[in-house]
């Protein structure tokens, strides 16, 4: 009897998990980037849970971010940021996608870094504008000019998001093509780090 067995063909998805292990998945960049959406359907693809580190707050503050903002200012949302991360990057594997500032404070990417690989989510200024000026949700953007607003973030923040494990480029492609090349950077990353 023939005793070799068929190698067994794995799908992107499936060796962009193996890649990942236990570790967690964290989405990082720029406000209108895509973290939120393209995390939740990264997770869904990896059949692993999905959180984003915004909606966490809110949930624990029982607070919108913009309030939280504005009650109290942008050093308490920090501090209470970083101390969700903290927990939420304690165990995995999960995708966690974080609010756009997050990566930028030094308590919160000491966590990052540790307790996950980072995937930043790189876009141009025209794309990430035409996201975001739809909706006024964002303290940040809140200001006279905030397409300059935005620009001047992107300046002060590409230099530490770049830092990050992976790249991908974040463009006006469908979200599921996005989620591919999320997927391949995942595995060949894998790849990439084996003698
Ligand atoms: N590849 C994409 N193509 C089109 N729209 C996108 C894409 N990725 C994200 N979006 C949309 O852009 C907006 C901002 O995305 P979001 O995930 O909230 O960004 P972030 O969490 O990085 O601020 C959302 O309305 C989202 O559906
Ligand atoms: O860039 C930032 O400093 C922020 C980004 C927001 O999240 P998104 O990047 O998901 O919009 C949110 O955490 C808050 O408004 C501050
Ligand atoms: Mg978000």
């Amino acid at each position: 009897m023939n005793d070799v067995t068929e190698p067994v063909s794995e799908t992107l998805a499936e060796r962009a998990k193996l890649a990942l292990g236990r570790r967690n998945l964290v989405f990082i960049g720029l406000m209108g980037a895509g973290k939120s959406a393209i995390g939740r359907l990264t997770a869904q693809a990896l059949g692993i849970p999905f959180v984003d580190s915004d909606h966490e707050i809110e949930r624990v503050s029982r607070m919108t971010v913009s309030d939280l903002f504005a009650t109290y200012g942008e050093e308490e949302f920090r501090a209470l940021e970083a101390r969700v991360l903290k927990r939420l990057l304690r165990s995995g594997p999960r995708v966690v996608s974080t609010g756009g500032g997050a990566y930028i404070n030094e308590r919160s990417r000491r966590h990052i870094k540790k307790g996950g690989l980072t995937v930043w989510l790189n876009a141009d200024l025209n794309v990430l504008w035409e996201r975001v000026n739809k909706r006024d949700t964002r303290p940040l953007l809140k200001t006279e000019n905030p397409k300059q607003t935005l620009e001047n973030l992107m300046r002060a923040r590409y230099p530490i998001y770049a830092e990050a494990d992976l790249t991908v480029l974040s463009r006006d492609v469908k979200k599921e093509t996005m989620v591919e090349e999320v997927l391949a950077a995942i595995a060949d990353h894998q790849k990439a780090q084996k003698p």
